[in-house]
């Protein structure tokens, strides 16, 4: 199958051409399979969508992207490491509002039950008819270069079944009208109520995309593994749906380790659960997925980053929502510190992440010309959140969010520390202490009790929690006879006997505050499946030579031995080499195989191997051996401590291969050895 060329967008280098074949994922896919990458879980039993195992190749791939992750933040911002427990009480998700709200909207096929993801339905059947659209204009301009590719399934609940599942695009003109309307719902799509996406599917007569069949209402469906903790049945549980929760349940812990100091930041890679109602796109929507989560806490009244100056100047590419509410999605390409400066990004903590995900995706391989970010519109976001961007990442299913980075408030700790009623705030003790007028609740616990019974901690609760507005109502309510406090949806009749609010005189020595949370959240395998679309290419002198340009930091394996033949001589060299690899800590492989030498560099480009070490008789005799890199293939000689030392620095990102040319001469036996 022929490969694809690397980055159709971006400009050829200028030593390797990537562009001379046709981009296709099945090739990119074809590679990743026959490497063993990863592929379907459960697979001799028929697979199960939304779970994938990761091979030999996959898993050394997320370690290295997981160890690049931690490098860059963990340990480059002092962040607090965690690792929580999977399995989460029940009483922890009610609180943070996932039981009640963690849910996705999903309508039925009203004759097979089929079921759908509402959004993506509706985003499927637009795009499908904007592409037929598009089809019908390029035919009556006479310039049809080729048909064009049905849109993606969806609904697909399994590899047998996507294929069939095709939402198909005739070639019909729209109205000019109609289609900036489908524009402009395409640009929010993700912003939509259940009610609101039923309206759409009515309005665009959106069907059953197989059988034509007319669609229920969408319903919400709550996207979190429920379980039993224990035999008894009576502890709920559910599979973590984020790491977050963790974090927030250890606050107390965290900020005591920290010295009762803020800002700091705690950090968390685990997998988390999701049990999407359609898993699609391989890696890219999945119900068991690894996620890196960081929670940095912030002082509200100072949102500043003592490190923002280091990133001030980085240039990133915006999509903010004033674009997209105008159903557009031009790019504003501006640095961080413009961005936080005209308030686009809403504080420079914020700026600060957003600066540094750039930063790590660029590091590890992404292709930058392919990431924008994106700013979530009033409804996308949580209703406590202040400002969230997402990093997106053009693949060739489109632009897919990998990490989302958001203000979340104090709204975690707030809800964690009411429910449990333990103190998840900070102290810090003030200069000069502050003396002002302020409004006491008195209650009358005994008497509160015997007249509300199991109600009166509810209602002392509720008045407790009064901010001074309340308790100014209250008051005077209770000066005239009576007053009513609400609880729920229910109303109490409180008499001064039961409670007095006076008006006292309070010193404060210090500030207490709950601190607000800015959180990147990045999804491994997302970045994971990126990297590799954007990494794959094909040589140009044949399509089928594959090549993965991984950069030396997260490559599976950094190189390979080839010793020249299988002859016996060679073995222990083989061996004392494989040893000095491994003790310079190059992750290297031997392939001693019978294949002839190309083959063996083939197979290794398509693993992504950046180096390759070749040993033939010359190096029994000269000690030498020789060094190729994998996109350029170009070979360089030396003596073998002197090839591995170039190659541990290769790998450490202390020079490239213009820096390896400098310390080895070039090679000009390849004829003879490819
Ligand atoms: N089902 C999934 N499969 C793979 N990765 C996921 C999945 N859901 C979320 N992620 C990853 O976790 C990150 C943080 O999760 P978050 O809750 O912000 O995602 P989300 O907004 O629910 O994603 P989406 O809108 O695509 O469902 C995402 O940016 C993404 O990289």
């Amino acid at each position: 199958m022929a490969a694809p060329a690397r980055n159709p967008d971006a400009p050829a280098s200028p030593t390797v051409k990537k562009d001379a074949h046709e981009w296709s994922r099945a090739a990119l896919e074809g590679v990743l399979a026959k490497r063993f990458f990863y592929n379907q879980a459960f697979e001799i039993y028929g697979g199960v969508a939304g779970l994938y195992d990761y091979g030999p190749t996959g898993a050394a791939l997320q370690a290295n992207i997981i160890a690049a992750w931690r490098n860059h933040f963990i340990l480059e911002e002092e962040m607090l490491e965690l690792d929580t427990t999977i399995m989460t009480l029940s009483d922890v998700l009610k609180t943070s509002g996932h039981v009640d709200k963690f849910a996705d909207f999903m309508c039925k096929d009203l004759k097979n039950g089929e079921i759908f993801r509402a959004d993506h339905l509706v985003e499927g059947v637009l795009e499908a008819r904007l592409k037929g659209d598009e089809q019908a204009r390029e035919a009556e301009a006479g310039t049809t270069s080729k048909p064009k590719e049905e849109v993606a399934a969806e609904g697909s609940e399994d590899k047998k079944t996507a294929k069939k599942k095709k939402i198909k695009s005739a070639a019909v003109k729209l109205d000019d009208a109609v289609k900036a309307e489908y524009e402009s719902v395409l640009a929010q799509i993700d912003n939509y109520t259940g009610a609101e996406l039923g309206q759409l599917i009515k309005k665009f007569a959106i069907k059953s995309p197989e059988t034509g069949n007319e669609l229920s209402e969408p319903v919400e469906f709550n996207l979190m593994f429920e379980t039993q903790i224990g035999p008894t049945g009576y502890v709920k549980g559910y599979l973590r749906p984020e790491t977050a929760q963790g974090h927030f349940v250890n606050f107390a812990r965290l900020l005591d380790f920290n010295n009762g100091r803020v800002p700091f930041a705690s950090a968390h890679i685990g997998k988390s659960f999701r049990n999407e109602i359609s898993p699609r796109a391989g890696l890219l929507r999945v119900r068991e997925f690894v996620m890196a989560e960081i929670e940095h806490y912030v002082d509200p009244l100072d949102k500043n980053h003592e490190r923002f100056d280091e990133v001030k100047q980085v240039k990133l590419p915006f999509l903010p929502k004033g674009i997209q509410q105008s159903g557009k999605t031009d790019i504003t390409t501006t640095t961080i510190g413009e961005a936080v400066a005209s308030g686009m990004v809403d504080n420079q903590t914020l700026g600060y992440f957003l600066a540094r995900i750039y930063l790590f995706l660029q590091k590890i391989g992404i292709d930058t010309q392919r990431v924008r970010f994106r700013q979530h519109m009033a409804n996308e976001m949580a209703h406590y959140a202040s400002d969230c961007w997402d990093a997106e990442i053009k693949t060739s299913y489109g632009w897919v969010e990998c990490v989302g980075c958001a203000d979340r408030s104090a709204y975690d700790l707030t809800v964690h520390s009411k429910r449990t009623h333990k103190e998840l705030h900070v102290q810090v003790p003030l200069k000069e202490p502050k003396v002002y007028d302020k409004l006491i609740p008195e209650l009358n616990r005994k008497a509160l009790g015997p007249k509300f019974k199991k109600e009166a901690k509810a209602v002392e609760e509720a008045i407790v929690e009064m901010d001074q507005d309340a308790l100014g109502s209250l008051q005077s309510q209770l000066q005239n006879g009576s007053a009513k406090v609400k609880v729920g949806s229910q109303e109490y009749e409180i008499t001064p006997d039961l409670v007095k609010v006076e008006l006292k005189v309070v010193k404060e020595t210090v500030r207490t505050y709950t601190p607000n949370v800015i959180e990147p959240s990045f999804g491994i395998g997302r970045i994971f499946y990126s990297l590799l679309e954007h990494s794959f290419w094909a040589r140009e002198e044949d399509a089928d030579r594959g090549v993965l340009s991984l950069p030396p930091l997260v490559a599976p394996f950094k190189a390979l031995i080839v010793p020249i033949s299988n002859s016996k001589e060679l073995a222990p060299l083989v061996k004392q080499v494989s040893r000095k690899l491994r003790s310079a800590g190059v992750a290297a492989r031997v392939d001693d195989s019978s294949a002839t030498i190309g083959r063996r560099y083939a197979r290794n480009d398509e693993l992504g191997t950046p180096f390759a070490c070749t040993l033939d008789f010359a190096s029994l005799s000269k000690g030498t051996m020789t060094l190729r890199e994998r996109d350029t293939t170009s070979q360089l000689i030396g003596p073998i401590d002197e090839v591995i030392s170039v190659i541990r620095t290769l790998c450490d990102g202390e020079i490239d291969w213009q820096g390896a040319q400098k310390r080895l001469p070039a090679y000009s036996g390849q004829q003879a050895l490819d």
